[in-house]
């Protein structure tokens, strides 16, 4: 597939974290307001914010965020973040994306989580005012915190869902805090009404895809772990389930310790919903767009493919039905004059 078509056609990323996605130029205006040095030159900055590149799991791949957390302390620079995550997908022609975050990473300053939500979501409303894309929150429990104070943030931030919120994840250390071990907080948010996304099979454990489905859970953040489950596989289809892949990261994680342990091929065959993720642009050096390239490379996707994965996302996402049939009926625009 051609990348200049890949960069031009309309996309839909239901994946994309906030932190993890920062342009360097954002990262050297955030670490000025508070006086933070950093590296003069970009490539060693680079460095500091990427996946360590003998990254042995997910928690070293998760080391980048450390850095960047002391950068997200204030309504200001929440709202900078977010705006620049949306110009960035903008520029590669997303037309609708998801951006999750961790409120309780944004307090450490006294921010509330309100406050935080609050602030990331005027980010987004003031890139949606200057880019033609359209722009959700997701707000992310952190696995390793304790279930209450993750539960107490779904209550504080539940309000928000009409107002560019709509919806939540669990992210963090999958291994030591697999669903069972954050139930109570799944419920809790399930009873408040808020749709749910969660990362799950990052670590090797299929047995976390099968808990987050019996929770009645339809979107899955990686589900890497599935490659080799046929039965799971069939149990993920049956339920109407949708994976939110994310390639680059799972090599860097070692979710996927190579190409032949990504689940796409063996969910492409089984008819599974599939949809295509970064994770993240900046801690995995990516971009949607070379992500679709990375998939046309490995896996023969085309770009009628790209075009049903897009659907999928669309039907997956946490917008209103209103705007759905606006975004498919954009896509199949956006697609004719290459297929
Ligand atoms: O791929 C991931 N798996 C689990 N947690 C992740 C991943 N990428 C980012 N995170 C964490 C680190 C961030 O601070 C948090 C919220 O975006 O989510
Ligand atoms: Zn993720």
């Amino acid at each position: 597939m051609d990348e200049k078509v890949l960069h031009a056609i309309g996309k839909v990323e239901l994946h994309c974290h906030l932190d993890g996605s920062l342009s360097l130029e954002m990262i050297r205006q955030l670490a000025a307001l508070i006086g933070q040095p950093l590296p003069a030159s970009d490539a060693e900055l680079r460095q500091l914010v990427s996946a360590p590149p003998d990254s042995e799991d997910l928690m070293d791949y998760l080391k980048p965020f450390d850095f960047i957390r002391p950068l997200l302390q204030t309504k200001q620079a929440l709202e900078m973040a977010a705006y620049d995550v949306i110009a960035q997908a903008a520029a590669e022609n997303v037309r609708y994306i998801e951006v999750r975050f961790a409120p309780d990473q944004s307090t450490d300053q006294g921010l509330s989580v309100a406050e935080a939500t609050t602030a990331v979501i005027a980010g987004l409303h003031r890139g949606m005012s200057q880019f033609d894309i359209i722009a959700r929150a997701l707000v992310c429990g952190m696995r390793q915190l304790p279930v209450g104070t993750t539960a107490k943030m779904f209550e504080q931030t539940a309000p928000l869902l009409t107002r560019g919120l709509v919806g939540a994840d669990f992210a963090g250390n999958e291994a030591a805090f697999p669903p069972t071990a954050i139930k109570p907080a799944i419920l809790r948010a399930q009873q408040l009404g808020v749709p749910l996304t969660l990362h799950a099979g990052e670590c090797h454990e299929p047995q976390n895809i099968e808990q987050t489905l019996r929770l009645g859970i339809r979107r899955i953040g990686h589900a890497t772990a599935l490659y080799d489950q046929p039965a799971l596989i069939h149990q993920f289809v049956n339920a109407g389930a949708t994976a939110e892949l994310c390639l680059t990261s799972n090599l860097q994680t070692k979710a996927a310790r190579s190409l032949a342990e990504f689940p796409y091929p063996a969910l492409h065959a089984a008819g599974a919903k599939i949809t295509i993720n970064t994770d993240n642009r900046t801690v995995s050096n990516t971009t949607l767009t070379r992500e679709y390239w990375l998939f046309g490379q490995n896996f023969g996707v085309t770009l009628a493919d790209l075009l049903a994965f897009n659907h999928t996302a669309v039907d997956a996402a946490f917008c209103t039905e209103a705007q759905k049939a606006v975004l498919h009926a954009r896509l199949e625009k956006d697609y004719q004059r290459y297929l």
